[in-house]
């Protein structure tokens, strides 16, 4: 999995219902989509910073006047860039013809990506090299206006080779092996196929050429294309498409891997990869916003009219807890109280770590993302030490002097601000090559406030390949003098790649594997490594559902504080002064914290479809050979 492919990235679909002219007379502008569309990208910046893309559609055009429109950008700030490009030239116009200002209909005539519905995507990157040819959305173009296809997603299929294969065999010659290209080249067959036997239908029915065309636009089953296509896909994917003549779709894989919302009145339909953009954008209620279920897609035809369907049959709903504790906006209603139950959790392990000594204990995290599992495991500090507060008063038995009592009761949490995040960047999305030098520049730390017999308790989300920890913040905080670090994780170690479009690396480069690897050095067991290969071999060549993660056979020789504890030792070096300790989530108290996402595969190497485990399989066998190629 040395270069997977990744699309760790944000999707926004949006239909307008009401004729363009009532968004002028109500909001003041029919640009209300465009608008709203650079509202709901900007607030999933979080889920991608590299490139993001723009389609719209314009409804019930004339042939020749220009329906589609598409802008992408891979610049600094691509989000930005986008809407400059299109602000610039959307004033260009009223510029050039005042005339336009108060006339819907010349607009949606004249002017570029005013429209019905509009596609907007945020990308991540990570593999190769970032050209604007790999930014969503896709288009599939063709002179018929029901056989354009645009698409855009938030995914990654398992069997990419497969499907593409799949091409070949309907005769297909595609000019390039793109995952997306494929994905959309599966529907865009189905679509076509659709097409020419509703024309053959509406042909017998007496209908010609030009009249049969808007009645296939009405008469296309989406859902039924979608089923056919999708059939065979294995991955995690929230899939939104346009089709040419105005019907929009966006369908999520069977297992909820990746993540999709909807809200709808009559005025709009939205979707979105987070609840809260559609909540602060439309100004809407959390219960108004609706979670598209695993397997559903939820589809506007042409005509306005809003399904939901269920395409392919759901498989136990495994959505991805990384999305939780990390990816997603810690904004959500609900993300936010799991984020703090994680931190929460967490209290006890760490009280044991310090002897319950709060008073000579510094409190902090690592920015951005911990700081709501921070708030979370204050709130349980601060508990414990009014227990211990009430206990001492109470063993005092009323004797206790004024000043005493007052002394007791002054004991609070230390929090402290020790870590600055100098650069407002996700450093572990970044590229691997150009991350290490990143990690280490991006931290600051905060001087003086750190007493020397202090223990400093530190919380992270996450620790991947522990470059954060080794190459900056273990470092920087030693230069503080603590008596101990205690670096806490709000998630659990993570020790299996990821495939289904987070990018947890390739097994090598994640720090729990290390670890694990070193323990059976440590203890002659090493051979373990050699049996798990074996295995993988065996499986190569049978059917993905009967292929089993023997890699987790590395780890079961030890409990997961001897795997800490071993991490502990690989991340901290002999420049290291003071004591370094890491604490883990447990995968139970994470599973208490997002009890409606399930998604662990990343923790246990639980793959939650069948290509899961023939990706691990591939990964283990690709380290043991030496091999960088893709696992998948
Ligand atoms: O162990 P590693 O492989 O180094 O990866 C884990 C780190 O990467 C993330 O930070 P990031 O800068 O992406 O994001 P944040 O500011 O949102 O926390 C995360 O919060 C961890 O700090």
């Amino acid at each position: 999995m040395s270069d997977a492919l990744k699309h760790e990235c944000g999707i926004a679909v949006i239909r307008l219902l009401k004729p363009l002219e009532y968004y002028k007379e109500k909001y003041g502008t029919a640009f209300y989509g465009v608008n709203k569309m650079y509202l709901m990208m900007e607030k999933q910046h979080n889920r991608g910073q590299d490139g993001a893309g723009f389609a719209s559609i314009k409804l019930d055009t004339k042939p020749g006047e220009r329906y589609i429109s598409r802008v992408r950008s891979i610049a600094q700030q691509p989000i930005q860039d986008i809407f400059a490009q299109i602000n610039d030239r959307v004033n260009k116009e009223f510029v050039e013809h005042p005339e336009y200002a108060d006339d819907v209909t010349a607009q949606k005539k004249n002017i570029p990506y005013i429209g019905e519905v509009l596609l907007g995507h945020v990308r991540y990157g990570t593999f190769g090299k970032n050209s604007v040819e790999s930014v969503h959305p896709f288009l599939r173009q063709n002179n018929w206006m029901h056989r354009n296809l645009i698409m855009a997603g938030n995914f990654n299929m398992t069997n990419v080779k497969e499907l593409f294969g799949n091409l070949i065999e309907l005769g297909q010659h595609p000019k390039e092996y793109t995952d997306t290209i494929t994905i959309m080249e599966k529907i865009g067959h189905f679509l076509d196929d659709a097409v020419s036997k509703i024309y053959k239908d509406l042909k017998k029915e007496g209908y010609n050429k030009r009249n049969a065309s808007p009645l296939i636009a009405e008469r296309i089953k989406v859902a039924k294309i979608l089923k056919r296509a999708a059939k065979n896909w294995d991955g995690g994917y929230a899939m939104a498409g346009l089709i040419g003549h105005g019907d929009a779709f966006v369908l999520r894989d069977p297992a909820g891997i990746r993540p999709a919302y909807y809200y709808k009145d009559d005025e709009i339909v939205v979707v979105a990869s987070e609840r809260p953009v559609i909540q602060t954008v439309f100004n809407v209620k959390f219960e108004d916003v609706k979670e598209l279920d695993p397997g559903q897609a939820i589809i506007t035809k042409k005509s306005g009219e809003v399904r939901l369907k269920q395409i392919l049959e759901p498989l136990e709903k495994k959505s991805c807890s990384f999305e939780r504790i990390y990816f997603s906006r810690g904004s959500d209603a609900e993300i936010y109280q799991e984020r703090k139950t994680l931190g929460k959790l967490l209290i006890p392990k760490v009280l044991e770590a310090i002897n319950n000594d709060t008073k000579n204990t510094v409190f902090s995290y690592i920015p951005n993302t911990a700081e709501t599992s921070f708030y979370g495991m204050i709130e349980s500090a601060e508990a414990f030490i009014n227990e211990t507060k009430t206990k001492a008063i109470l063993n005092g038995q009323r004797s206790l002097s004024a000043a005493k009592v007052t002394e007791i009761l002054s004991e609070r949490t230390r929090i402290e601000k020790i870590a600055i995040k100098d650069v407002k960047l996700r450093t572990f999305i970044t590229e691997d090559s150009s991350r290490d030098d990143l990690v280490a520049h991006v931290y600051d730390v905060t001087y003086g406030v750190i007493k020397p017999n202090d223990n400093l308790v530190i919380i992270d989300d996450s620790i991947v390949r522990g470059t954060t920890l080794k190459k900056s913040i273990l470092k920087m905080l030693d230069r503080l003098n603590p008596k101990k670090i205690i670096v806490v994780s709000s998630a659990p170690q993570i020790r299996y790649p990821d495939c289904y479009g987070i990018d947890m690396a390739n097994l090598e480069s994640l720090v729990a594997f290390r670890a694990a690897l070193e323990l059976l050095k440590d203890t002659n067991k090493y051979d373990i490594v050699e049996e798990v290969y074996n295995k993988c071999i065996k499986q190569t060549d049978i059917d993905d559902k009967h292929v089993k993660n023997f890699v987790k056979e590395l780890y079961d020789p030890f409990t997961d504080e001897q795997i800490s504890d071993k991490i502990s030792e690989l991340l901290s070096d002999e420049s290291i002064n003071a004591e370094v300790k890491i604490i883990f989530q447990s995968v139970d108290n994470l599973h208490k914290a997002c009890p409606n996402h399930l998604g662990d595969w990343y923790f246990t190497g639980n793959y939650p479809t069948a290509g899961g485990n023939r990706v691990v399989n591939r990964a283990f066998i690709n380290f043991f050979e030496g091999n960088k190629e893709r696992a998948y």
